[in-house]
């Protein structure tokens, strides 16, 4: 089998905006972005190795936007669909960079390997690695929890800064065993990582069948026979109340779960939100105030936002 491949060369700006809508309304196979950020940071952790950027081939200004699509896709129309929403965006008044849009078709196992090439083990905290399921590793401490991924093509490698904040937030919420559900659960790294930390019972829900799949598998990988998994749009249908409701999605989003938390959450429960542009965030206070949540602990990382959160005192 072949991808489609459409390579766009765009700004930090609409990074989001295009993602959502490539995966959302496009149904996108996958999607990737290059950012020049992303190479000058890695310039900046290796303190006594300059990295010459001029060196690096095809560097984008600012972002390349890749989406995948199954080859049967029809190429025009997906193009036509990314130049109208460039042009929707840029009415917003938001930079659009140069918005060159070209394509390819490239052989499924590629995509593979390219995976296989830039997606490592993640040492990401005292209690949590992520570790490719064709990768070993041995554990910095006894009691470091591994987790084994497929990144397959839902979302959530680990390697996304959003999915590590929310990680962090899980492990600083869990000291007791918690019950848990982890909406819009992509690939379901959230979930298992949940249950490495301790949770007392899991739950993840997404909109996609592909994450449903791809959440199943890699709980497979985790002898995490127990997941449960609900294909249904945020909490409106979702049974239960939890002590921990986790959720890793665009701020829009957010803001319509935002007035379902309430009844879903165990009395001193707490919320983990990951996914906020931090130019999102003041709307996002706004409706956490308004239904009675206060934020307990910011967390950043390049532009995103994690919060976590808990009911208001009386
Ligand atoms: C940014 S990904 C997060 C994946 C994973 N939890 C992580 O942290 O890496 C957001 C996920 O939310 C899902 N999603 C989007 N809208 C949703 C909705 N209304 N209800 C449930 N899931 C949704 C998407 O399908 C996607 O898998």
């Amino acid at each position: 089998m072949k991808l489609l491949e459409v390579k766009i060369e765009t700004s930090y700006d609409v990074e989001d905006a295009l993602s959502y809508f490539a995966q959302e309304d496009l149904q996108a196979l996958g999607i990737e972005a290059r950012r020049r950020s992303d190479f000058e940071q890695a310039g900046w952790l290796h303190d006594s190795t300059v990295v010459e950027m001029d060196d690096i081939k095809d560097l984008p200004a600012e972002v390349e936007f890749i989406a995948y699509f199954d080859e049967e896709r029809d190429r025009d129309e997906v193009v036509k669909a990314f130049e109208d929403k460039l042009k929707e965006l840029a009415g917003y008044g938001l930079r659009t960079g140069e918005g060159t849009i070209s394509t390819s078709y490239i052989a499924d196992q590629d995509w593979n390997t390219v995976w296989q090439k830039y997606y490592h083990v993640i040492n990401l905290s005292r209690h949590l690695a992520i570790v490719p399921e064709w990768e070993s590793y041995k554990p910095a401490f006894p009691d470091q929890q591994i987790i084994t991924m497929d990144p397959g093509l839902a979302f959530g490698t680990g390697n996304h800064q959003t999915t590590q904040l929310a990680m962090l937030g899980i492990e600083r919420a869990m000291v007791k065993p918690l019950s848990v559900v982890d909406v819009g659960t992509g690939s379901g790294i959230l979930a298992i990582a949940a249950h490495k930390l301790g949770a007392k019972s899991v739950l993840g829900t997404d909109i996609s069948d592909e994450s449903m799949t791809a959440a199943k598998e890699n709980a497979g990988l985790n002898d995490f026979a127990d997941l449960k998994l609900q294909k249904t749009s945020l909490l409106a249908d979702v049974e239960g109340k939890f002590d921990l409701i986790v959720a890793n999605i665009l701020a829009e989003i957010l803001l319509d779960l935002i007035p379902q938390l309430d009844s879903h959450l165990n009395e001193d429960g707490q919320v983990i939100f990951s996914g906020i542009d931090y130019l999102q965030l003041p709307k996002i206070e706004q409706a956490l105030s308004e239904n009675g949540f206060k934020i307990d602990m910011k967390m950043r990382a390049g532009r995103w936002i994690g919060l976590c959160i808990s009911r208001k005192e009386d």
